[in-house]
């Protein structure tokens, strides 16, 4: 299905933030790797989060749905003995699963997306799991995979932080139950750090103890401990919620998301400072951030590794700044659901943007004056494409046509529903 994304001038209304998806893949998680019945309430429903309540129940868990709440009976440290699991296109949903499954005697990951997480590298933690006595078959590191686990063991173990945080967090929830103790290193650089952040809150959370230096680059993990089951809420999202935010910014707006929290350990929370050094009008009280824009922003510079999955909506409302705009220290965007610097400044220069590449590097030469649009958009199987193309086109001046934009439900299935409620004209059809 593709959506036309019409000019929109105005945006006025409220919503409620969606739930978190970073939050949801860990807490479903930590509820399977626990003994006994734990509740999520608020749980997401996007693609990614489904791949990890169909994976968690072909290994053995319980899951019990309604309207505000999700009931899941674990199964422990002893996951059931499957052949095959199906992540779809959800690449943190992989690699914290690979780490799980090494407590399995066979499991193959299927590659369902051979385009998007079927590119993608898992060579490092791969590397890692090879350390822990866990035998893997794969296609130069990348899907099909299978993992020979079942005789996994801890004790000294160094993954590569320098292109994804998903490979030390899968490390980080399974360790713990292993025989032994274990030391993990991380080697070279950590991306996402504050994403680890948010798996050492849910590991707490699930009473889980691992003793973790200040810079994240060494932990220390007791073994034989067990995840406790318990009852969670999870927060509002600031990813998808960035989009939102950003659109309202480029446009005449009045606009309340409300849920999402001030204290939050998603480091996309940064969109807020950053809209806010771009001067657009904002508050952010009582967990609603409340967007009076005017169309006007200023340019910015950026350490984007602070708040990965938010830099495309950020890079989207630059492009309507006065000025030049740097979004640095980017460079794992490459490595995500598509190229997010190559493939995705390809479509922003098809609607009219003026932007320009680094290999760790977005710049954005601003146009207060808007961009022509009037093009077709490749949405590259990524929901944060879609999503901030549709930003770029809310202010151009021909309608964009974002070709195959169901797949913003891997994270945000109900993105378009939003801006609509907010006034935003931006229609589906049929190909
Ligand atoms: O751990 C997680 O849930 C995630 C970590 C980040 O990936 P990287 O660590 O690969 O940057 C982020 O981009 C992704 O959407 C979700
Ligand atoms: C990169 C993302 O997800 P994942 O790595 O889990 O596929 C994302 O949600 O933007």
């Amino acid at each position: 299905m593709d959506v036309i994304v019409n000019p929109t001038p105005e945006l006025n209304g409220e919503i409620g933030a969606l739930s978190s998806k970073n939050y949801t893949t860990r807490y479903l998680l930590a509820a399977a790797l626990a003994e006994g019945t734990s509740t999520i309430h608020f749980p997401a429903h996007s693609e990614d989060s489904d791949a990890m309540r169909r994976c968690i129940r072909d290994l053995g868990a319980v899951l019990e749905e309604d309207d505000s709440k999700i009931v899941i009976q674990g199964f422990g440290s002893h996951p059931r003995d499957v052949r095959e699991l199906n992540v779809g296109n959800a690449g943190a949903v992989l690699r914290f699963l690979m780490g799980v499954t090494a407590l399995c005697p066979e499991v193959t990951f299927v590659n369902t997306y051979p385009d998007s997480l079927g590119k993608r590298p898992h060579d490092d933690l791969i590397d890692a799991l090879g350390q822990m006595g866990v035998q893997v078959e794969h296609q130069q590191g990348r899907l099909p995979i299978t993992i020979k686990g079942g005789e996994a063991k801890g004790g000294h173990i160094r993954v590569s932080g320098s292109v994804s945080s998903q490979y030390l967090s899968a490390l980080l929830f399974v360790t713990p139950l292993l025989a032994e103790d274990s030391t993990i290193e991380v080697l070279n650089d950590l991306k996402s750090k504050v994403v680890i952040g948010q798996t050492l809150e849910v590991l707490e959370q699930a009473g889980i103890v691992i003793h973790a230096s200040e810079d994240y680059m060494s932990f220390q993990v007791p073994g034989r401990q067990a995840y406790k089951p318990t009852t969670y809420t999870v927060q509002g999202d600031y990813p998808g919620s960035a989009a939102v935010l950003a659109a309202a910014a480029v446009t005449h707006s009045d606009v309340k998301i409300l849920r999402l929290m001030e204290q939050s350990k998603q480091g996309e929370r940064a969109i807020v400072d950053v809209l806010r050094m771009m001067e657009v009008p904002l508050t952010h009280e009582n967990d609603i951030v409340h967007v009076q824009g005017n169309g006007r922003l200023k340019a910015i510079e950026f350490d984007g590794d602070a708040a990965t999955d938010a830099v495309l909506a950020m890079v989207a409302a630059a492009v309507f700044a006065e000025g030049t705009s740097r979004f640095y220290n980017v460079e794992n965007l490459r490595y995500k659901e598509c190229d997010r610097i190559t493939d995705y400044l390809n479509e922003l220069r098809k609607a009219g943007a003026n932007v320009e590449e680094r290999q760790a590097e977005i710049i954005v030469h601003g146009r207060p004056e808007g961009v022509e649009g009037g093009v077709e958009i490749n949405a590259h199987y990524d929901h944060r494409v879609i999503m901030a193309l549709t930003v770029v086109g809310l202010r151009a001046k021909q309608p964009l046509r974002i070709r195959d934009a169901h797949h913003v439900a891997k994270s945000y299935p109900q993105y378009f529903d939003h801006l609509q409620a907010l006034g935003a004209s931006v229609e589906w059809v049929k190909e």
